[in-house]
């Protein structure tokens, strides 16, 4: 897709700062804005695109939307509606709702958070219950704490959503499905009979994707609106379980994958920004006879900044190996073939945490770097920490996502102490974990961070294991060992993470130019001496350091950031944002970030008079003892 079509899109890009807007006017700028660039974008989107294409795609869809300083009311519905009914729907159910989605005829979402559950899936209570007489469901939202509470576009724009529903036939619970569910009319807009739909206020950030409530009083539907791919309910009621109940959550590891290279793109905006405007900013005098430095040369500000470009160089390499891992995945499930889910769960429960914590920390190391400018919504580093923050929570709250790897790698140390054989990513557990002398090699601190790995595995699973000896029940026991599998899930992350990186780098070093590969392999030293540096701790406890090495280690790390300097402007230029979609008066290609400051300044509503109506109405009085 051409950025330059979209960003030539007359009345896309604001001339009044969106910040200056209520809320209920962001919205509406919103819309007005998704529909002229959509019309675009959804021209240039079809089912050949490749792997690649369609990734690079959500690449630049991600950095497309990022035109709106926040995201789409319609992100829900490329991705997770359009998605959903890819994995959950029959073929004939793909037919008719994939023509009409992608047609943008309908706009839908995904209702799967109530207000009173959006961890425990399980626990859902929006009821679906199946009523063979009019071969119908009736969808109801028996209390409160059932309303749907959060599905972006579900207040105001989405027409249609999946709703995740428990389905109940013959009084019987049959678990979680997804239902498709027309929510407003197609004329009117208006909420069809039974519905109640609204929206959940303010928020930290995603003030525009419209996040809603939608609640239901004994409200029907055909039995065809149950998407059926992986589970049937026939006409007399019979229900046809299917062959791996967890396949209704595919569309959340998909999204998933989605945000490991969604931070990528986050953190290469944030520090495109703070690394342009360290650039052009000076300030202090070290040097008495010499004028005042580029900010850029403080050593405290290049260790604040450079780990975010190779950070997200990692997570992007990160990302488009584990989307080969998905697309082969779905294949195979679609031959129903499952026994590589499990893995492709466990990897998608490590990384999505793994590169929003990252990310979001580094964002707002970014944001502080650029001192008191960094503190305005027109650097945009602000809003971009706001979207970057809520992946920690939305599509799997990160602590109990590193529980579920957790439970993988659990299961995996079990058997193979039992000689059961690992595999896939998991087979460096088999490894030997005892390092006699700490190897500073690129590989050999990857190597250590297996080990470290390795050992709080090994170590947490003995924990388990004493607690339950001494009469805890496996819950209790899990329970009480939980900050330690979270950590165990943590250093297995790492591992992943780092390896990984250096892996794919190594692939595609050897048809780089010497001096490029020369520049992308001293990030990918950065980031493993950073985190071993970050991790000193454990590879003090496991992988043999002692103060020499830590003391050789620092002086690379220093040694990398001033070798790293002289390329640093040219490796942000290179993820190619352009101004319009870095929104931002710090990050400007230009460099002209005080008069871009000033220019927004006198944007301000504020500004349009030198004297406010409050002086005469309430200064004045007050200060003359007035009031
Ligand atoms: C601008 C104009 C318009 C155009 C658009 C342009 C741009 C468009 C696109 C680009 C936009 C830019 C940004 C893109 C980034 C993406 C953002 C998308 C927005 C997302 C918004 C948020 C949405 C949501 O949050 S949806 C709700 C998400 N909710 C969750 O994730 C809930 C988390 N909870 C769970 O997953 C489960 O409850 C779990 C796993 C914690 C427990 O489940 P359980 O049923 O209780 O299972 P349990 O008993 O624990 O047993 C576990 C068992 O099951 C296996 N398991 C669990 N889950 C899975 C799975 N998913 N797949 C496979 N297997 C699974 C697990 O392995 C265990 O197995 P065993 O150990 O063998 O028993
Ligand atoms: C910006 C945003 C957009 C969203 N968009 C959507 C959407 O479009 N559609 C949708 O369906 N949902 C959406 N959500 C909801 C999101 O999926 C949930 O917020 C998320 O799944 C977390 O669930 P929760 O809010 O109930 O938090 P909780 O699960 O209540 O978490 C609260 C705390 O409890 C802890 N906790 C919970 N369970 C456990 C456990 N088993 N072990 C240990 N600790 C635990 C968590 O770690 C956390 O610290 C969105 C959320 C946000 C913030």
């Amino acid at each position: 897709m051409d950025e330059q079509k979209v960003l030539s899109i007359k009345g896309l890009l604001d001339d009044t700062p969106e910040e200056y807007l209520s809320h209920k006017e962001k919205y509406e700028n919103s819309i007005r804005k998704s529909v002229l660039f959509y019309k675009t974008l959804h021209s240039t989107e079809d089912e050949n695109m490749s792997v690649d294409e369609k990734t690079k795609l959500n690449f630049r869809n991600i950095v497309t939307s990022a035109i709106f300083k926040d995201n789409s009311p319609f992100m829900l519905h490329n991705s997770m509606f359009i998605p959903t009914i890819m994995g959950q729907g029959t073929d004939e159910q793909r037919e008719y709702w994939m023509k009409r989605a992608k047609n943008m005829e309908i706009i839908g979402t995904y209702a799967q958070t109530e207000l009173g559950h959006g961890t425990f899936i399980r626990g859902l209570e929006t009821q679906a219950t199946y009523d063979p007489d009019t071969e119908e469901f009736v969808l109801h939202s028996p209390v409160l704490s059932s309303y749907k509470w959060w599905p972006g576009g579900l207040a105001h724009t989405a027409n249609y959503c999946i709703v995740m529903a428990r389905l109940y036939i013959k009084g019987k619970s049959h678990g979680i499905h997804p239902f498709m569910v027309q929510i407003r009319d197609e004329e009117t807009h208006m909420p069809l009979p039974g519905i109640k739909l609204g929206e959940i206020g303010a928020k930290l950030g995603f003030n525009t994707v419209n996040n809603g409530f939608l609640g239901f009083e004994n409200h029907r539907i055909s039995r065809d609106r149950m998407l059926m791919k992986n589970a049937q309910v026939l006409k007399d009621g019979t229900f046809v379980a299917g062959s791996n109940s967890k396949l209704t959550y595919g569309t959340m590891v998909y999204v998933r994958v989605l945000i490991v290279s969604n931070m990528a793109n986050m953190l290469a905006k944030a520090v495109t920004i703070a690394l342009r405007y360290s650039a052009i900013r000076r300030q202090s005098q070290p040097k008495p006879d010499e004028p005042e430095p580029q900010i850029l040369d403080y050593v405290t500000q290049q260790h604040k900044l450079f780990i975010a470009i190779a950070s997200s160089h990692a997570f992007y390499m990160n990302a488009m190996w584990l989307w080969e891992i998905y697309y082969s995945v779905s294949l195979q499930l679609a031959s129903g073939k499952l026994d590589n889910l499990p893995e492709l769960h466990a990897l998608a429960c490590c990384l999505k945490p793994l590169s929003t914590i990252d990310a979001t920390a580094m964002i707002e190391k970014c944001r502080l770097a650029c001192g008191g400018h960094g503190y305005m919504l027109s650097a945009n580093l602000a809003q971009t920490y706001g979207l970057a923050t809520a992946a920690y929570t939305y599509e799997g709250e990160n602590t109990v996502l590193l529980l579920q790897a957790a439970r993988s790698l659990v299961k995996a140390w079990v058997g193979h102490v039992k000689g059961r054989p690992l595999k896939g990513t998991m087979a460096y557990l088999a490894g030997d974990s005892t390092v006699k002398a700490w190897d500073g090699s690129i590989d050999g601190i990857i190597q250590s961070f297996k080990v470290v790995a390795i050992r709080k595995i090994s170590s947490v699973v003995k924990i388990l294991q004493d607690y339950e000896k001494s009469g805890l029940s496996p819950e209790d026991a899990w329970n009480k060992a939980s900050v330690f599998l979270t950590a165990a899930s943590e250093a297995h992350g790492r591992a992943v993470l780092l390896s990984v990186y250096k892996s794919e780098m190594d692939k595609r070093a050897a048809v780089l130019s010497p001096p490029l590969r020369k520049v992308l392999l001293q990030l990918v030293d950065l980031y493993v001496t950073y985190w071993a540096l970050e991790k000193v701790g454990d590879m003090l406890l496991y992988a043999s350091i002692t103060d020499k090495d830590v003391d050789e280690l620092q002086r690379r790390y220093i040694e990398l950031l001033a070798a790293i300097r002289p390329n640093a402007v040219g490796l942000v230029d290179a993820f190619d944002f352009r101004d319009e979609i870095l929104n931002s008066t710090l990050g400007a290609y230009d460099g002209r970030a005080y008069e871009r400051l000033m220019e927004e300044a006198m944007k301000s509503p504020l500004n349009a008079e030198p004297v406010n109506q409050t002086f005469h109405k309430y200064l004045k009085p007050f200060m003359r003892g007035k009031l």
